[in-house]
């Protein structure tokens, strides 16, 4: 299934508008009334990358293939919801399966909209559902510490090393912070607290749902909701769901008549789904031949032969190296045989970490 980011918010705040936008369809029904969504829709979605057609174009390839990454479109969540208010726990379930979440705000003002607390407050909003996240995962961390102490003075190793972690996070929670601001020494300690599994551990991506005259610049409230997410290290992006639900149904050319006459470059959602790929810690290589230019997502980090895993599990088996061009390289040079030639093919080993916009060409044994 890869990589998933959550759709996450209030009801009615336009989660499933967004969803259709990005899948480019209608799976999701989008209303004007709140639990409209209660089972989650699930939705693959091409990640937007021109590096795709610079490369096509040089290597002549009759198919250009983009990587993808999942949204879920989960139900609102309200007040009181870790305690099974609204449809309460089974909602913090689907989150907890996600890699990563957007937390769709309503930045727009529209008094036909109903909104679950009466007023157009983002922040407040943004309040509402991390404290739900927040009290979930003090819950969910006290249930866990009791019987590890146990564990860890009775001489376990793995509950010694985890339960500094673990009370670290529920200290932070219990201050009222998110467990994704923790600061762990090290890779290991990172790996520990992810492997927790807090719904408040997870990288967030603010989503500023605005009306259509703000989709270019924003407007107060989504200006508000990007201070907030400046002070946390965040990332907000702004984006009018209603707007973009109708761009995605145009064909290209109508698209960028569309886009202009708005005063945006290119659609919020290309801007949002990079975002949310960035946010999963993500990143792209790509393949080239006449028969395709390819994008293939790895987690930063991943080493050759797991980055040769990822096209098929007998290439990470049998694999020699990796003929690599890094992308400007290739665009600049024009492509394999000059790259080559100019020695900037260089033949990595089983070791190399892949880094994003590679060129990549396996040699392996099968
Ligand atoms: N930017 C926007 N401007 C105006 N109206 C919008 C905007 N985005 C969404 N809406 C409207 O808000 C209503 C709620 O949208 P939607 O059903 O997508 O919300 P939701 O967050 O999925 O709700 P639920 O939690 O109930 O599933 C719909 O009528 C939709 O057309
Ligand atoms: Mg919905």
């Amino acid at each position: 299934m890869g990589f998933q980011c959550g759709i996450v918010g209030l009801p009615n705040v336009g989660k499933s508008t967004l969803f259709n936008a990005l899948t480019k369809t209608a799976a999701a029904q989008a209303a004007n009334y709140p639990f409209c969504t209660i089972e989650p829709n699930t939705g693959e979605v091409a990640v937007p990358d021109e590096r795709l057609y610079a490369i096509r174009d040089i290597a002549q390839s009759k198919e250009v293939i983009p990587t993808r990454i999942t949204f879920v479109d989960i139900a609102g969540l309200v007040r009181g919801a870790s305690k099974g208010e609204g449809l309460g726990n089974q909602f913090l379930a689907n989150i907890r399966e996600v890699d990563a979440i957007a937390h769709v705000l309503r930045c727009f003002v529209d008094d036909d909209i109903t909104h679950v607390d009466g007023a157009i407050d983002p922040l407040a909003d943004a309040e509402t559902v991390e404290t739900e996240l927040m009290v979930a995962d003090m819950e969910s961390l006290e249930r866990r510490i009791a019987p590890l102490r146990k564990k860890a003075s009775g001489g376990d190793k793995e509950a010694k090393a985890v339960l500094p972690i673990m009370e670290a996070a529920l200290v932070l929670l219990q201050d009222g912070k998110p467990a994704r601001m923790l600061e762990t020494a090290d890779a290991e300690e990172a790996k520990m607290l992810k492997g927790l599994n807090l719904l408040t551990s997870k990288p967030v991506l603010y989503v500023c749902n605005v009306d259509e005259a703000s989709a270019g610049e924003g407007n107060e409230l989504s200006q508000k909701v990007a201070e907030r997410a400046k002070e946390e290290g965040a990332i907000a992006v702004v984006i009018s769901a209603a707007i973009e639900a109708e761009i995605s149904q145009l064909d290209k050319e109508e698209q960028d008549e569309f886009l202009e006459t708005i005063g945006l470059e290119e659609p919020g959602l290309d801007r949002m789904i990079r975002a949310g790929y960035d946010l999963l810690g993500l990143i792209t290589y790509f393949t080239a031949g006449p028969k395709e230019t390819r994008a293939w997502t790895i987690t930063e980090g991943t080493k050759a032969p797991g980055a040769a895993g990822v096209i098929h599990t007998d290439f990470e088996r049998g694999f020699i190296r990796a003929q690599t061009i890094a992308y400007d390289d290739y665009v600049s040079l024009g492509g394999e045989n000059p790259a080559k030639e100019a020695g900037k093919a260089r033949d990595e080993g089983k070791e190399y970490i892949v880094k994003d916009g590679d060129v990549l060409l396996f040699k392996f044994n099968t």
